[in-house]
């Protein structure tokens, strides 16, 4: 890794489902075209027409995923309909090395173990203003079922706790107004 590219650190962004913050990254995308990047996913799903290797997602075996956990190389992998989905250490830091830094969106599962990498990240914990207000955010978004929304405000508590506790975050961004905590972001990331 060169010097400059180095100093791409990436920005760990966690907090409750539904909290904003696919809106506020989409928002810095947008901005920031060519500053900021997502890493690459690993799956064990077949490629779907158009789809390319590498670029979509690196598309290993079951085999192949097995063993990259065998080497612990996953900051976090799941499992949805039969397949298997992860984040790699190194896709991350294929971020850095093309020249933009990485941005990952993960739970507070994914934030402990991004802290036992050698990333050297920095974590933003982006907060509702009340619980009452995440549950209005996450019917209102009109995209999740009764029982998804129960799920995701029971695991709310996980990340709140978690994103509460002294010394999880490098900065909180209460998104309660959303240009006031955008700013927030934006200064904290160019900081
Ligand atoms: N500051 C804000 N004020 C009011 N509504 C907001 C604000 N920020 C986001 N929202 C709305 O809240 C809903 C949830 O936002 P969003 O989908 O960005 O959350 P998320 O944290 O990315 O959730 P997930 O982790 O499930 O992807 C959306 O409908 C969005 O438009």
């Amino acid at each position: 890794m060169s010097l400059q590219t180095s100093t791409k650190r990436p920005i760990v962004v966690f907090g409750p489902s539904g909290t904003g913050k696919s809106t506020l990254l989409k928002r810095l995308f947008a901005e920031y075209p060519n500053d900021f990047g997502f890493s690459v996913s690993n799956t064990t799903r077949k490629p779907r027409a158009g789809e390319i290797h590498g670029r979509d997602y690196h598309f290993l075996t079951p085999e192949e995923f097995v063993a990259a956990i065998g080497r612990n190389e996953f900051i976090e992998h799941a499992e949805f309909s039969g397949n298997r989905y992860g984040t790699t250490i190194q896709a991350v830091k294929d971020v850095a090395d093309s020249g933009k830094t990485c941005i990952l969106d993960i739970d507070v599962q994914g934030v402990k173990s991004v802290k036992n990498t050698d990333l050297d990240a920095r974590f933003i914990f982006v907060a509702p203003p009340s619980e009452e207000e995440l549950e209005r955010r996450l019917r209102g978004r009109g995209t999740d079922s009764e029982e998804s929304i129960h799920k995701r405000l029971e695991a709310a508590k996980k990340e709140l706790d978690y994103g509460n506790q002294e010394g999880s975050c490098d900065t909180k961004i209460v998104n309660d107004d959303l240009d006031a905590a955008y700013k927030k972001l934006v200064s904290f990331i160019f900081a």
